[in-house]
């Protein structure tokens, strides 16, 4: 098997595994989406936001990545209140 088909095996699992955790926070999200409309609480929270994309960057092992770890979060917030609003 060709070094390729080898890192494109891995990035297929890592998708899969991307795929299913993503499907889960959007599932906890929409919870959160919810208990808020009951209790007349707005979606949006900026600060918990701020948390969520500073706090993400922790779990980095390499530091140099910090700023794509950061417009990833951002967009993954974005959807998530996209998937929130319309569901
Ligand atoms: C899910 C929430 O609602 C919104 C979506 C968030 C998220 O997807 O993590 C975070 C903050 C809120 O803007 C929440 O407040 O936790």
């Amino acid at each position: 098997m060709e070094k390729i088909d080898i890192l494109r095996e891995e990035i297929d699992k890592c998708d899969k595994q991307i795929v299913e955790l993503i499907e889960k926070r959007l599932d906890l999200a929409l919870e959160i989406a919810h208990s808020k409309k009951d209790n007349e609480i707005s979606l949006y929270d900026e600060k918990r936001e701020k948390e969520i994309i500073n706090n993400t960057c922790i779990f980095l092992k390499d530091l140099n990545k910090k700023n794509y770890i950061k417009e990833l979060f951002k967009s993954i917030l974005s959807i998530s209140k996209e998937y929130q609003k319309n569901m």
